[in-house]
């Protein structure tokens, strides 16, 4: 039998109040597979990728994790399913007044996990992403770039399967998303499944010497494979 898929999308639509975003959208993230999500800002990745964690479900289709359709699945069980799946958010959804390793800890306190256990890695973790010297700092204390891998070690601090990243270099400049991809090529090439949304074809066009990526475009309501005009 096939490798089920990490998260796939069948004929999936997405409405807001009656506007549809975008409709019969179907993508398949093969375990270990590294996807970009692309298109013009408004074509609906952010709400995409949130459709890929259970924040959102489709207004028609089916979306499942690890084949496991979650249309059935109540609140809870897509909870747990979330674990193995590592969210950077666009907006990186700090909790402003915990310091930097307080934030990067928290999924492992919300989801009742070893909390010491963690502790004692966050010094390796925070090595990995260059923030060692700000652990203590607050989030508002810190850079674009600074917050973007916060947010990715917090994103992978509970070993996901599977990382999705909104954006994670918007408003970085271009040293700074190098670094960045290059962690989520890091990622990858530990057998990780990633899903990178970003409008930057540069970006894109460097990732693509470097790991075997599929992209993805959003446009006209619908989604494409780009090809090799990339
Ligand atoms: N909760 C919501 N309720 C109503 N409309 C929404 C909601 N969330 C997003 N939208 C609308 O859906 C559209 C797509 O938003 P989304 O953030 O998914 O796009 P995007 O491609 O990620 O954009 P960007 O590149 O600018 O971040 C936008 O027009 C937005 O205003």
């Amino acid at each position: 039998m096939a490798d089920p898929s990490a998260i796939e999308l069948t004929s999936a639509a997405m409405s807001y109040s009656g506007r549809t975003l975008f409709r019969d959208v179907s993508l398949q993230l093969a375990p270990g597979s590294f996807h970009f999500l692309t298109g013009p800002s408004g074509a609906g990745k952010t709400t995409l990728i949130k459709l890929c964690y259970g924040e959102l479900r489709p207004t028609e289709g089916r979306v499942t994790f690890f084949d496991d359709d979650t249309g059935h699945m109540d609140r809870d069980t897509i909870a747990l399913l979330r674990r193995r799946i590592g969210v950077v958010h666009q907006d990186c959804r700090f909790i402003d007044h915990l310091s930097v390793a307080e934030n990067i800890l928290l999924p492992v306190t919300v989801s009742g996990g070893n909390v010491e256990r963690a502790r004692a890695d966050m010094d390796d973790l925070l090595g990995w992403v260059g923030l060692k010297a700000l652990a203590d700092h607050r989030p508002p204390e810190l850079s674009g770039g600074e917050r973007q891998r916060a947010a990715l070690a917090r994103a992978v601090i509970l070993s996901p399967d599977i990382i999705l990243a909104d954006e994670p270099t918007g408003n970085v400049d271009w040293e700074m998303s190098l670094k960045i991809l290059g962690l989520l090529i890091e990622l990858n090439r530990l057998g990780k499944t990633v899903l990178c949304a970003t409008h930057d074809m540069s970006l894109i066009r460097q990732a693509k010497t470097r790991v075997s990526a599929r992209v993805l475009r959003l446009r006209d309501g619908g989604v494409e494979l780009a090809g090799a005009e990339l």
